[in-house]
């Protein structure tokens, strides 16, 4: 399945380079009721090398889906500097910020897929959204359901998929548009092992071709499967990097 690589257009898949994430001296704080605001991560610092696959590790409430919601920017930093595809966050306009979303894809949980929609429009619509062409479109969404080993499921809607198939099916909502940044919040957490698997060989396949790439997991096996730098976060601190 995951033989098949996408054919790059314009001779690339993403910017090769510039996928730059950097975090210095982070913290997020949740308000709360008076008194009793909470710090979800506090001094946070590291930075991972374009291209990278990364994983991010810590038991439950370390702090895991508040550093990926800042690095996907549906949150703000409280205080530090937050660097996203080499661009400090802080200091970019509502449209640059936008602009910059549209080079991050995002993979949760639970899929978020639309269920009045099939397999093929589910991932034509981040493109439908940019106005692309409808013959380039057909023709990146075509490539991106294959590669996710979909392509005999494209008119079906995603309820009649399996949670795998669906999963992967996200994976290729969110990347068709080419991101220069894949963050997935436990993308195998609903999956068996064999589907788990397959997920993360895509997603390190995706890093291959030069997308820098975080996940976040609870899997003690997947990190040991396949080894790679490894954030570890324990009660909002980031006390390994490596
Ligand atoms: N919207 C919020 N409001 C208040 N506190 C929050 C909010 N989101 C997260 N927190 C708190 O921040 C801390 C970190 O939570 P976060 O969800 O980032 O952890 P996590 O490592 O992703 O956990 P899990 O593995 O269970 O998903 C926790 O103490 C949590 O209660």
């Amino acid at each position: 399945m995951c033989q098949a690589r996408p054919v790059a257009y314009k001779g690339r898949w993403t910017e090769r380079g510039r996928g730059l994430v950097r975090f210095t001296g982070v913290g997020m704080r949740y308000g709360g009721p008076r008194g009793r605001a909470a710090w979800g991560l506090l001094g946070v610092s590291f930075e991972l090398a374009p291209a990278s696959f990364n994983w991010l590790l810590g038991p439950s409430g370390a702090g895991k889906s508040s550093l990926l919601r800042l690095m996907h920017l549906s949150l703000r930093a409280t205080e530090g500097r937050v660097e996203v595809l080499g661009e400090d966050v802080a200091r970019l306009s509502r449209w640059a910020l936008t602009g910059l979303r549209r080079r991050i894809g995002v993979v949760f949980q639970d899929d978020r897929l639309l269920p009045h929609l099939s397999a093929y429009e589910n991932v034509a619509l981040p493109l439908r959204i940019q106005g692309v062409t409808e013959m380039r479109l057909t023709a990146d969404v075509g490539e991106m359901l294959r590669w996710v080993g979909l392509e005999h499921r494209a008119e079906e809607p995603p309820e009649i998929l399996s949670g795998g198939e669906r999963q992967r099916l996200a994976i290729a909502r969110a990347i068709v548009a080419r991101p220069s940044l894949l963050v997935a919040d436990e993308p195998t957490a609903n999956l068996d092992e064999a589907q788990a698997r397959r997920v993360i060989a895509l997603l390190r396949e995706l890093h291959r071709m030069g997308t820098t790439v975080v996940v976040a997991t609870h899997s003690e096996t997947l990190p040991v499967e396949y080894p790679a730098p490894a954030l570890r976060l324990e009660e909002g601190r980031l006390v390994s990097h490596g």
